[in-house]
């Protein structure tokens, strides 16, 4: 088993269509130097054409940052999925903790939407977040059970080969302060195991898991080099071109030492 490191940089709705093209014109040839690791960029639907557009010939995947869960219909405002596919996106961040908090997404949801991005054949990335105070370990652990159990309802084993879950406790996002790397690692093992039970050892042993909230330079190195943590999430770090390069750098080195001392 050998799961490929992955550095997600999700902008939010931070970027302008002209910005996005400029920044992708100067990471894409620089990221050819790190083949081990996979790069993922995603942006508010605006910029997505754009995005896919400067990114042709570069390693770079461009994602969408949320989706709806029908095809086509009536649903004004709304992103198909398969307008999403059709355009060259490979992947979609769903049920990031943002939409949970801000816009009300539910379990629900989420999983009609991971459901309608493999129907598609687009890769989803599902967040799952921790989004109240929770008095004792038992309670953190049912929480996240919880949700990778009803994001996963209806999921076959064969499409999870195209599933990624993203662990982000909403306390870290946007605050500087990451959580520990050691317990995030606990966390990410539970999202392991809950996967394992649900399918089965081999499923949850492909499984890549990132985990999201204040990674930056100064702590990737130490978040990655945890074993269950395969990728990381990254919102403000990876606005700026040199610090996503910087973050997909100290991603494969840390990769590689953990594969040399196993
Ligand atoms: O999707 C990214 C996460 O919300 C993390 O954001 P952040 O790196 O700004 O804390």
């Amino acid at each position: 088993m050998s799961r490929r490191p992955i550095v997600v940089g999700n902008w939010k709705m931070n970027k302008l269509p002209s910005e996005a093209a400029a920044y992708i014109r100067e990471v894409g040839p620089m990221l050819v130097q790190y083949e081990g690791v996979d790069t993922v960029l995603a942006g508010q639907d605006v910029l997505l054409d754009a995005m896919v557009y400067a990114a042709r010939s570069t390693p770079i995947c461009i994602g969408a940052e949320n989706v709806y869960w029908e095809d086509r219909g009536a649903y004004t405002g709304e992103t198909s999925p398969a307008a999403l596919a059709d355009l060259g996106i490979k992947m979609v961040i769903i049920g990031h903790s943002e939409r949970r908090n801000y816009f009300r997404e539910t379990d629900e949801m989420v999983n009609l939407k991971t459901l309608a991005t493999l129907r598609n054949g687009l890769m989803p990335i599902i967040a799952i977040d921790e989004a109240v105070q929770l008095e004792s370990s038992n309670d953190h652990a049912h929480w996240i059970v919880n949700q990778v159990v009803e994001s996963l309802k209806g999921v076959t084993e064969a499409d999870m080969a195209n599933v990624m879950l993203a662990y982000e406790p909403t306390a870290a996002i946007g605050s500087g302060q990451a959580m520990s790397p050691e317990i995030a690692q606990k966390s990410l093992w539970i999202i392991r195991q809950t996967v394992a039970d649900m399918f089965n050892q081999d499923v949850a042993d492909n499984l890549r898991i990132l985990y999201g909230g204040s990674v930056k330079p100064t702590n990737v190195y130490d978040i990655l080099s945890q074993p269950d943590i395969d990728g990381v999430l990254v919102g403000d770090a990876a606005l700026d071109a040199s610090t996503f390069i910087e973050l997909v750098s100290l991603a494969q080195q840390a990769k590689r030492t953990l594969r040399k001392d196993a």
